[in-house]
């Protein structure tokens, strides 16, 4: 019966929404492939990271006559997403210098598609929903790793977890009592996150607590970083009813049941699009029963796989070792852009750009007397984080099993003298990559502790310290079989208090200056996960449809104007959202 009332709630929400842009087969395919003067359309994609080439890949879905080239400043396809195989006794192990896995649910809609499309589901590994390291989260704090609640533990343990582990502190009054607290301050239009809970429930709760989940997701400072980009519901349901709690209960828990829990309008759009795209039934009974996913060689066979796609594809030229140096438009009638490589001397003209590189990079590259045309985008800045990684060939070194431990920003100084922000333990979090048993891990350090340095630790330095923590912490004191570590330099843009607003004027300056022929793209600016950046990148392509591609309005940035609009859930059927 409730399923029923969702069902016909979402039908009814559907309704509304006739304005909406049409589906990708309702448009004229063909559309922008030529110039009015009958030319091939140029496209430019800048970043051979993830997103710049799964744009590539969609827009010349999208666009089968358009001539697509992707240009990557360094010698390698990838971008953050790097995997290794390292020769050990026995056998090889698989390091991550990156991200490792891909969370399942909606969120990874677009990504399931992909990789059926790529021809992947053979390499895909899945970690159960029920696996140990799907149910086991821990937290260091103080001084001991805290076991998080989860679907396997009682009740019972629950309640004592509650009340004897400090780092629960303020967690269970705080959360009785979110309901009576005073509204949001109407002049308050973005706070903190760590104000936000505060506010909302207990200081120690967003130091202990909400700062540990900050550092696994963006390394970043949960005083610094936006509450209404990062919780967006919370958010919402504050604004809505004065109280998290009240909005929960009033959209979803409510006995009548009649407004239901709320989506983003566009993530009902997106699910609506994909209704006539089914995955193979295995692959989706795959992805329900599991937690994240991955691939035999590592994260990078995705990137691997889209890469030799692309090569394929006579549309498309990949160039390595091409910086892009400047962008301009082509001041004849412009409807170019001009961009120059290397040299001032390599200059082309494109009728598209579709950047897909930090938004800061991108900002640098706009310039006119020296000056940034495009100064909003040079204001999100990105933190840097070294990732250690560590095999030993005995297994069994861990005092727990689990996916690893994340390390909230009120641990004290002695604790955590080497600023990291958590552990994954590797060997257990995802199997099937590597050919010996052993215990792998990865530590990773710094993130928003090393904002405003100059240099960084070197690699050595940064085994060590890596080596001292897991003494310290988890008592493993064994030499590492092997050991490597990364600095991955400004890899995870900060979305800080006021980031929709700075986007907005981003996308103005972006209209401004190149009238819908700069598109933007990437985790600068809509979600920092790989299945963000996948879905992000799609939409690009989807989005060249409107006004024949270049409309002079877009940017890439259009879905950050006016207010974020929410609609119910509604029961969505399984097959729709991919898992
Ligand atoms: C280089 C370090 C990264 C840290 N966070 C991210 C990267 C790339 C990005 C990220 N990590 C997670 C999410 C959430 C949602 C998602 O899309 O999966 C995002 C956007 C969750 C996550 N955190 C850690 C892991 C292994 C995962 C699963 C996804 C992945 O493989 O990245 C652990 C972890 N990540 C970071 C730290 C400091 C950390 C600590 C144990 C930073």
């Amino acid at each position: 019966m409730r399923l029923r009332r969702h069902a016909n709630l979402l039908e009814s929400s559907l309704k509304h929404v006739s304005t909406r842009p049409l589906l990708s087969s309702q448009w004229n395919r063909h559309s922008f492939s030529t110039t009015t003067d009958g030319a091939q359309q140029e496209i430019a994609v800048l970043g051979g990271g993830i997103t710049g080439l799964a744009s590539a890949y969609y827009i010349s879905k999208e666009f089968p006559r358009a001539r697509i080239t992707i240009y990557e400043a360094g010698p390698r396809l990838g971008g953050w997403l790097h995997s290794t195989h390292v020769e050990v006794p026995g056998g090889r192990v698989l390091f991550e210098h990156g991200p490792r896995t891909l969370r399942t649910g909606l969120s990874s809609l677009v990504t399931s598609h992909l990789v059926q499309e790529l021809g992947l589901i053979g390499d895909t590994i899945y970690t159960s929903k029920i696996a140990p390291s799907a149910l086991n989260r821990f937290i260091y704090y103080p001084d001991h790793l805290v076991r998080m609640p989860s679907p396997g533990i009682s009740f019972f343990d629950i309640a004592q977890m509650l009340l004897s582990e400090p780092v629960f502190r303020g967690l269970f009054t705080g959360a009785l009592m979110e309901i009576f607290r005073d509204g949001r301050p109407s002049a308050l239009s973005d706070e903190s996150v760590g104000s936000f809970f505060s506010r909302r429930v207990d200081p120690r709760v967003a130091n202990n607590l909400v700062s540990a989940l900050i550092h696994g997701i963006y390394a970043g400072d949960v005083w610094q970083l936006s509450v209404k980009s990062l919780f967006p519901l919370p958010w919402y349901y504050e604004g809505q009813e004065g109280s998290i709690a009240r909005g929960l209960y009033e959209r979803t828990l409510r006995p009548d049941g009649a407004p239901l829990a709320m989506m983003p309008a566009r993530d009902r759009d997106m699910i609506m699009d994909f209704k006539n795209q089914k995955l193979e039934p295995e692959f989706e009974r795959s992805l329900a029963a599991c937690s994240v996913f991955s691939f035999r060689n590592g994260i990078q066979q995705l990137v691997d796989r889209l890469a030799e796609t692309l090569q394929k594809n006579d549309q498309i030229a990949i160039k390595l070792n091409t910086p892009v140096k400047h962008l301009e438009m082509e001041d004849n009638n412009g409807k170019k852009v001009k961009i120059s490589t290397q040299s001032r001397d390599s200059v082309s003209s494109k009728d598209i750009i579709v950047s897909a590189i930090s938004s800061n990079a991108l900002s640098n590259l706009c310039t006119s007397d020296s000056k940034t045309q495009l100064p909003a985008l040079a204001q999100t800045h990105a933190v840097t984080v070294m990732v250690v990684n560590l095999f030993f060939s005995k297994s069994g070194l861990l005092p727990v099993e689990g996916f690893g431990y994340l390390i909230p920003q009120s641990v004290p100084f002695e604790q955590n003298p080497e600023r990291a922000l958590g552990v994954i333990f590797d060997s257990d979090a995802i199997k099937g990559q590597d050919t010996v048993d052993g215990t792998k891990l990865t530590v990773m350090l710094g993130g928003h502790w090393w904002d405003g340095w100059s240099c960084y630790p070197s690699e050595e330095e940064g085994i060590n310290m890596a080596r001292t923590l897991l003494a310290r912490h988890l008592q493993i004191t064994d030499e590492p079989t092997v050991a490597r570590a990364k600095l991955q330099k400004d890899c995870i843009p900060q979305y800080t208090v006021g980031h929709e607003e700075r986007i907005q004027r981003a996308h103005s300056q972006l209209r401004n200056s190149f009238g819908g022929r700069l598109r933007v793209v990437g985790n600068s600016y809509n979600g920092v996960g790989v299945n963000d950046c996948l879905r992000a990148a799609r939409d690009i392509a989807k989005g060249l449809h409107e006004g024949a591609g270049y409309e002079p309005s877009r940017t890439g940035l259009d879905h950050f104007l006016g207010e974020k609009q929410w609609v119910a859930q509604g029961s969505l059927r399984k097959g729709n959202i991919g898992s």
